[in-house]
């Protein structure tokens, strides 16, 4: 048994009187990629940001590598829905922040814009990029500092259906060929089984249902069908 990258233990999360978050325990070994799907206001990105380390649980820990997240989370890195892109750089300016770049940060920049397909957009402004392109340099940009953990906020959530699906590969791809342990917010229960090898389910702010994903990939339609239905029943189960 390997040693978990993540150990979430005994979370609860309030914002004022109102219990976002319960009881949350889980761990999660180097390598997954897990999904958290459930009714909207579950408490699934409070989750996520607490994960990043952009905000404090009310009690309960969080380690990463055996210590706890009290702080910004450095080794882990976020892609929301919007790209967050700096309009006034561009896009390979976008994935430094706009820092000075040494020889190798340039050619680790241009690797990573291929391997997205966008070197021919390096010198562009994201303004004159489509929403995928602009989701795939937020994509590149998290993935510039080889995170340990990868954490998407329903990142694929704007874009329309024949976009969202390359993107869902390319996510599988660069899983895949870079191992990062990769936790995935989502509305789309398809998408969560599609990609994630273990799913959970929030519903009444607590972890509700867990299960493992061993479907061989690339996934069909037709082969996530029984999973995705199992899992839609136990977003719509009431209490
Ligand atoms: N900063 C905040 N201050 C007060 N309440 C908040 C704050 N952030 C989130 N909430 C509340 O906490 C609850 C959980 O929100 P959260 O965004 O984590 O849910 P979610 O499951 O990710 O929902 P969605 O799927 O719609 O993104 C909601 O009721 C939300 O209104």
């Amino acid at each position: 048994m390997t040693e978990a990258l993540l150990e979430v233990n005994d979370i609860q999360k309030y914002y004022g009187d109102a219990h976002v978050l319960r009881n949350i325990n889980f761990d999660i070994q180097p390598g997954e990629f897990v999904a958290l799907v459930g009714q909207s206001g579950g408490g699934k990105s409070t989750l996520l940001r607490l994960i990043a380390g952009l905000e404090h649980a009310t009690s309960g820990s969080i380690k990463q590598d055996g210590t706890e997240i009290n702080r910004l989370n450095a080794h882990s890195r976020v892609m929301f829905q919007d790209d967050r892109l700096l309009p006034w750089l561009t896009v390979s300016e976008n994935l430094t922040f706009g820092a000075t770049h040494s020889k190798e940060q340039k050619e680790h920049v241009a690797k990573l814009l291929a391997r997205v397909e966008l070197t021919d957009f390096a010198d562009a402004y994201p303004n004159s990029l489509s929403g995928g392109q602009r989701q795939r340099v937020a994509l590149a940009r998290a993935l510039m500092a080889n995170p340990q953990l990868l954490l998407l906020d329903e990142p694929l959530g704007a874009l329309d259906a024949l976009t969202r699906r390359k993107m869902q590969d390319l996510i599988m791809d660069l899983w895949q060929e870079r191992k990062m342990t990769t936790i995935l917010v989502t509305h789309d229960v398809n998408e969560a089984v599609r990609l994630a090898n273990r799913i959970f389910v929030v519903r009444d702010h607590q972890i509700a249902w867990a299960g493992s994903n061993d479907l061989p990939y690339p996934r069909t339609d037709q082969a996530i069908a029984p999973l995705a239905n199992t899992i839609l029943n136990e977003i719509i189960t009431e209490g």
